[in-house]
This record gives structure tokens, C-alpha cells and sequence, in this order.
């Protein structure tokens, strides 16, 4: 049994499609999603907006790295195409594995390249840890501390003005 924060984003095509379509494929493993905001890119400044939404899943039958391969399930389904020459560049769909949790609650710590926990780059990244917060007030960030903390600090202050919620738009159907 194992608990993930999963975050979600898309800057080319059907922005919205694409973050509809991971909650669908992830399916009945998505037990709670944040709402959408659209956001700066970050990285890498010559690319469109993302629309990036956060994701709390769970599965009983599910280890650390199912997590990892469900996400590029989601990436190849948005037929993401890797760029080798932009780290940080345009992608129809961005899946990372920001948090893992044990069935006790307790954070799945790795340093394996192919799967790093917690994602090293989630506390400098307003985009995640804002619709997370939003869906999960009192989490923590393994190594960095709540994320209310983080979010209330002076490094993430120009990132967070520069988010804006859409309200217009929503990852689960209410039809
Ligand atoms: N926690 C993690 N979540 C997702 N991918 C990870 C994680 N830790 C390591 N990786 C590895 O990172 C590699 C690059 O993934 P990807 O192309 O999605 O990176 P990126 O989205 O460009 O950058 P970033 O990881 O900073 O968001 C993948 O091959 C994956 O195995
Ligand atoms: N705003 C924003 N910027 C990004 C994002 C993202 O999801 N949102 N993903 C990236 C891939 O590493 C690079 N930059």
C-alpha cells in the first residue's frame, strides 16, 4: 500500500485535455484533485504558460516505482515528446512523483536517479506546492519541512504572485 502527490502539467495542444486525461487514466487510484492554475514556465523562460494541477493518489497494490511508470503511462498517452536539448522545455504532459508514502504514513526516501524521493526540485516549485497545499494544508515535504512554511517564505514570493487559479477550468467532470 502506498500514498502519492503526484504533479501535473501541460504547456502545448489541449492543455486541459491533457490534465482531464492523466486524472483518466490514473482512474480510481485519484483520490483527491486540486484545482487548476495556469503558471509562468519555470526553468526555462522561452516556452507558453502551464496549466499545472496537483493529484493525491493511493493503491493497495501499488510500490514506489508503480508510481513512476503509471506517470509515464500518462506522459506517452498526452504522446509527450522528449527534447534532449531542453531540460525544462514544452510538453504536451509533465508527470512527477513529488511524494511517496508507506502505509503508515511514512515518506519513501530514494536517491536512485531513476526515481528520487522527494522529487529534489519540488520545494523551489510554487506550481506544486501551491494547488498541493490547497488540497492537503498540513503536508510536509520530507527534508524541507511543512509546505505552508515553505509557501509562506521569501524565496517562493515572486512564483506564487505570478500563479493564477482558474476557476473556469477543472480536472474531474461535474456533468
Ligand atoms: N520523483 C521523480 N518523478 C519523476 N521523474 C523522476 C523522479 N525522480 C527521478 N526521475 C527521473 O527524471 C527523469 C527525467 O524526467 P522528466 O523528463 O519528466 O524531467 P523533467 O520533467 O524535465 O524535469 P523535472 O524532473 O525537474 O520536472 C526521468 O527519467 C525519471 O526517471
Ligand atoms: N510552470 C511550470 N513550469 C515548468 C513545468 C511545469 O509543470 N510548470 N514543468 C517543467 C518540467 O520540468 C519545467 N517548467
Amino acid at each position: 500500500m502506498t500514498r502519492a502527490v503526484l504533479s501535473l502539467g501541460s504547456n502545448l495542444g489541449d492543455r486541459e485535455g491533457h490534465l482531464r486525461q492523466a486524472v483518466r487514466v490514473l482512474g480510481r487510484c485519484v483520490e483527491r484533485a486540486s484545482g487548476i492554475y495556469e503558471t509562468p514556465p519555470w526553468g526555462d523562460a522561452d516556452q507558453p504558460a502551464y496549466l499545472n494541477a496537483v493529484v493525491l493518489v493511493s493503491d493497495p497494490a501499488a510500490a514506489p516505482h508503480d508510481w513512476l511508470q503509471r506517470a509515464r503511462a500518462v506522459e506517452t498517452a498526452a504522446l509527450r515528446v522528449r527534447d534532449p536539448e531542453r531540460r525544462f522545455g514544452p510538453r504536451t504532459m509533465d508527470v512527477d512523483v513529488i511524494v511517496v508514502r508507506d502505509a503508515d504514513g511514512r515518506p519513501v526516501l530514494s536517491a536512485d536517479p531513476e526515481l528520487t524521493l522527494p522529487h529534489p526540485r519540488a520545494h523551489l516549485r510554487a506550481f506544486v506546492l501551491r494547488p498541493w497545499h490547497d488540497i492537503e494544508p498540513a503536508a510536509e515535504l520530507p527534508g524541507h519541512g511543512p509546505i505552508a512554511a515553505l509557501l509562506a517564505g521569501p524565496a517562493l514570493a515572486a512564483d506564487l504572485a505570478a500563479l493564477s487559479p482558474r476557476p473556469d477550468l477543472a480536472l474531474e467532470s461535474t456533468a
